[in-house]
C-alpha cells in the first residue's frame, strides 16, 4: 500500500494513546514464559510482540508433536535474539528458529558463541553466523561468559533474561565499547522488579539464580520510540501546538525518553501530567545545526534527521554504528531518501551529516525498505510538503495504528 500525505493546518492539538513499549513487552513475555505467575498490562500491539507471543507457544502446536517446533519471528530482532537464549534452556525440546529474508542477514554469531560457551547446542541451518538456527534445548551448566558488546545489546539482554534460570546464575564479561546501554539497564531493571539480584560494574554483569518469583503484576510504559514521531510533528507544527501522549512516566526505563531533552533544541517542551506527557511547541529553534551522540538511542536517529530537514536545520549524528544491521541499512536508506527530497547528506559507517537545506522537494515518494522507522520518520514532513510513503503497512512492526493516529492529528492520508 502506497499512500500520499498532506496537511492544510499546521496547528496541532490532540491526544494519542500509544501502546506499551515493544522492548519492555518482549522482555516481559519471555520472563512470563519462565515465571508464569507474572501478569502484564498495556502490552505492545506490535507485530514484534505478536510474533514473540506466538513463538513462545510453538510447542503447543500440533506440528511440534513430530519433535521439532518451527518458530518464525519475521522481522523482530528482539524476538530472534531473546528466543535463541530461551529455546537453548528448554530441556528435551528442539526448535528451528527463523525469520524474514532480512532477519537471515542480521548477525547472531556473538550470541550463539556465548550460548555455546555456556553449553548450548545450536547449529546454523543455512549460513554460519546468521538465522535460521536449530536449537536443541538442554540444561546449561556453565555460568561465566565473555562476549563483544559493541555490535548489539540484544545479545546481552538475551543472556541476562535466561540468567536467573541457570543453576548458578550468570557472570558476563563485556568486551569492547558497550552499545545501546539503556537497553541492558532496562533488562536488569525488569529483573530487579522480580526481586532477582543483579549488578553491573564496569564491564561485568552478574545475575543470581532465582527459581520462582512472587505473583507480580506489571504495567508496561508506552513506547518512547513511537512517541518520537509526535515529537517530530510537534517540532514542525505552528507555535502553540500541543500533543498529549499517554501513558508515560518520568523515570522511564527506555533510553529513547532522552527525546524530551533533545527536542528542546527544536522548541518543543515536555511536561509530565499524571501518566501523560504534553509536547508543546513553544518557540522556534535557535541553532542552524545540531550535534547528537546516539549510541544509547539508535532508534531515534531517523526521526531526528528528518525533523532537522523539515526545519531547514543541519545535523551531525554520531554513534550510529549499529544502524547498518537493523531492519535495513538505515544509514544508506536515510541518505538516499533525504537526498531525494533535495538534502545534502554525507554518511560514514557510524555517523550522518546533513547540511541545512532551505527547500524540500514536493511530491517525492519515500521508499521504506521494509523498515517501519523509515515510514514513520518521514511522514511528519507532511506538515511541510505533500509526500508519499511506499509500502506504508511496514509500520505494523512496532506501531500498527500509526496512520490512524496521524489522521487524528489532522494529516490527510489517501491511498495511491
Ligand atoms: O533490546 C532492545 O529492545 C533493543 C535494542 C536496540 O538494539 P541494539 O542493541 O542492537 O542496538 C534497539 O535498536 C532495538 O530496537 C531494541
Ligand atoms: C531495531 C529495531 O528493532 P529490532 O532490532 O528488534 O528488530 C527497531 O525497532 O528499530
Amino acid at each position: 500500500m502506497n499512500i500520499k500525505l498532506s496537511t492544510t493546518n499546521q496547528h496541532i492539538q490532540n491526544s494519542i494513546q500509544i501502546t506499551g513499549s515493544k522492548s519492555e513487552s518482549n522482555r516481559l513475555l519471555l520472563l512470563q514464559a519462565l515465571y508464569p505467575n507474572i501478569s502484564i498490562e498495556n502490552l505492545s500491539n506490535s507485530d514484534d510482540s505478536r510474533v514473540m507471543q506466538q513463538a513462545l507457544k510453538v510447542f503447543e502446536e500440533p506440528s511440534s508433536t513430530l519433535g521439532v517446533g518451527l518458530a518464525d519471528i519475521h522481522h523482530a530482532g528482539t524476538a530472534m535474539r531473546f528466543l535463541t537464549a530461551y529455546f537453548s534452556i528448554q530441556k528435551e525440546r528442539e526448535v528451528v528458529l527463523t525469520g524474514s529474508k532480512r532477519m537471515k542477514e542480521r548477525p547472531i554469531k556473538i550470541l550463539v558463541e556465548a550460548l555455546r560457551q555456556l553449553g548450548a547446542d545450536i547449529s546454523y541451518e543455512l549460513n554460519e553466523g546468521f538465522p535460521p538456527l536449530r536449537i536443541r534445548g538442554k540444561q546449561l551448566t556453565a555460568s561465566r561468559v565473555s562476549l563483544s558488546a559493541d555490535v548489539s545489546s540484544q545479545y546481552i539482554s538475551a543472556l541476562l533474561l535466561i540468567a536467573p534460570k541457570l543453576q548458578n546464575g550468570l557472570k558476563l564479561e563485556l568486551e569492547g565499547k558497550i552499545t545501546s546501554v539503556p537497553y541492558i539497564k532496562m533488562t536488569l531493571a525488569l529483573l530487579s522488579t522480580l526481586e532477582i539480584e543483579t549488578s553491573f560494574d564496569g564491564n561485568i554483569i552478574k545475575v543470581l539464580p532465582k527459581e520462582t518469583v512472587a505473583d507480580t503484576q506489571l504495567v508496561v510504559e508506552s513506547d518512547w520510540s513511537s512517541a518520537s514521531y509526535f515529537y517530530s510533528i510537534a517540532a514542525l507544527s505552528e507555535l502553540g501546538s500541543e500533543i498529549t501522549l499517554s501513558s508515560y512516566k518520568q523515570d522511564s526505563l527506555q533510553g529513547d525518553s532522552v527525546l524530551a531533552e533533545i527536542y528542546t533544541q527544536f522548541g518543543v517542551v515536555t511536561t509530565y501530567e499524571g501518566t501523560s506527557i504534553v509536547l508543546k511547541k513553544v518557540k522556534d529553534h535557535e541553532d542552524t545545526t545540531i550535534n547528537c551522540e546516539l549510541a544509547n538511542a539508535p532508534d531515534i536517529a531517523q526521526t531526528i534527521a528528518v525533523t532537522c530537514l523539515g526545519l531547514g536545520m543541519g545535523c551531525d549524528l554520531y554513534g550510529l554504528h549499529t544502524l547498518p544491521i537493523k531492519e535495513t541499512d538505515r544509514l544508506a536508506a536515510l541518505q538516499t531518501e533525504l537526498q531525494k527530497l533535495g538534502a545534502e547528506v554525507e554518511i560514514t559507517d557510524k555517523s550522518l551529516h546533513l547540511k541545512p537545506c532551505e527547500t524540500i522537494i514536493e511530491h517525492i515518494a519515500i521508499d521504506t525498505y521494509q523498515d517501519h522507522r523509515m515510514a514513520m520518520a518521514f511522514a511528519p514532513l507532511a506538515l511541510r510538503v505533500t509526500i508519499a510513503i511506499n509500502e506504508a503497512e511496514v509500520v505494523s512492526k512496532s506501531y500498527p495504528d500509526y496512520w490512524k493516529d496521524l489522521e487524528r492529528l489532522g494529516v490527510r492520508i489517501v491511498e495511491i
